[in-house]
């Protein structure tokens, strides 16, 4: 059934009621068939009260996830390794566990610890002790094999950074490159995403951006600018940079089959249940929205934006939409309220 039409007014009202509930400014680009709705609300930077634009850049958090998982998956077309052999095999000894499998990794279940939970326990401290930190792979994987696996190799689903901290090792193993190259030969530039960056560890975002800000999460205290720094705590887990326009012609083009064989695109869309209206593939989340339509993509959270970038199956309608604050469970919740009036329409409330 042909989609309702997208609800713009809806779209804006929950963007003011982020701006409302914290973030400095909130924004949203949806793509219905080539026709591009953009509309944003608030600020861009705080102090020089520039208005925020769909043009300005942000940090993307764990929508690289999805990036990571395209790249692992061409290899997988390429032959040059397999979903269901152990991560061991490319990696020898990495891992404490031989039955954990690449796949394990792109879909949360290989029951790595993840060691943001401790690095980030206090959101303010945690922060400031590692924004300007570079991590290689092999330490970010240490701190995780310092805590118990969460569960047995395959049996449940838990969430974990470590998972594509390891991806990026395996891309950087089997290319013989930095992921940052494999992201530019391999989605970037075929895609020509001219606002999509991989400067890690810099921390500067190219061009122009839109300043992020972390809310530290106590009563009264104010807002602290996040913008610059290396996110060398995610790296291929979280630490692209791009632009809504950018965003939705990803999800578009990996939904419509651009990046990937028709066989590892249903690879990527097998998905396991994580909790009523979500599910998860391969570095790929399902989200079911109230209307009864599903929409596939990502959401992300590094300190300063959240990110929500989801087209319908078949990529003809595309959004992405991001609030320039963090640690704001309100704002979170509002800005859901994007996605239902882009794919619901009207009939979302
Ligand atoms: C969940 C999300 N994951 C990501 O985007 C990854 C890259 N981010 C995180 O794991 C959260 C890091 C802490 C953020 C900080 N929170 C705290 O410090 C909480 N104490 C903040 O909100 O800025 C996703 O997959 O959608």
């Amino acid at each position: 059934a042909a989609l309702a039409a997208p609800d713009t007014a809806g779209v804006a009202a929950a963007l003011r009621s982020a701006v409302t509930a914290g973030a400095p400014g909130a924004m949203a680009r949806i793509d219905d068939h080539g026709t591009a709705y953009g509309l944003t609300r608030g600020l861009a930077d705080r102090s020089t009260r520039r208005a925020l634009t769909t043009d300005d850049r942000f940090r993307i958090g764990s929508v690289t996830k999805t990036f990571s998982a395209v790249v692992l998956l061409q290899l997988v077309d390429e032959h040059r390794l397999s979903l269901d052999a152990p991560v061991n095999r490319y990696l020898p000894k990495l891992l404490p566990d031989d039955r954990i499998t690449v796949r394990h990794l792109l879909s949360h279940r290989s029951g790595l610890y993840d060691y943001t939970n401790d690095m980030f326990a206090d959101s303010e401290s945690g922060f400031e002790a590692v924004r300007n930190k570079v991590f290689t792979y092999r330490q970010l994987v240490d701190l995780s094999l310092k805590k118990p696996r969460t569960n047995a190799p395959g049996a449940a689903y838990a969430y974990s950074n470590t998972n594509f901290v390891v991806v990026g090792m395996l891309i950087e193993k089997l290319t013989g490159h930095s992921v940052r190259t494999a992201y530019e030969e391999r989605v970037f530039k075929p895609l020509k995403l001219h606002d999509t960056f991989y400067v890690h560890p810099r921390t500067t975002i190219p061009g122009r951006y839109a300043r992020g800000y972390l809310d530290p999460g106590r009563a009264g205290a104010p807002l602290i600018d996040a913008t610059a720094q290396t996110v060398s705590w995610a790296q291929s887990a979280g630490a692209i940079i791009s632009s809504t326009r950018d965003l939705d012609t990803f999800y578009s083009a990996l939904l419509r089959g651009r990046l990937l064989s028709a066989a590892r695109l249903r690879e990527m869309e097998r998905f396991s249940r994580v909790d009523s209206t979500t599910a998860y593939g391969l570095g790929l989340r399902r989200r079911s929205l109230p209307c009864g339509v599903s929409v596939y993509g990502h959401t992300g959270i590094v300190q300063g934006y959240y990110t929500y970038a989801f087209a319908t199956k078949d990529g003809s309608r595309s959004l992405a939409a991001v609030a320039n604050t963090s640690n704001n469970g309100q704002v979170q919740q509002a800005m859901w309220g994007v996605l239902d009036s882009a794919f619901c329409g009207k009939s979302a409330k």
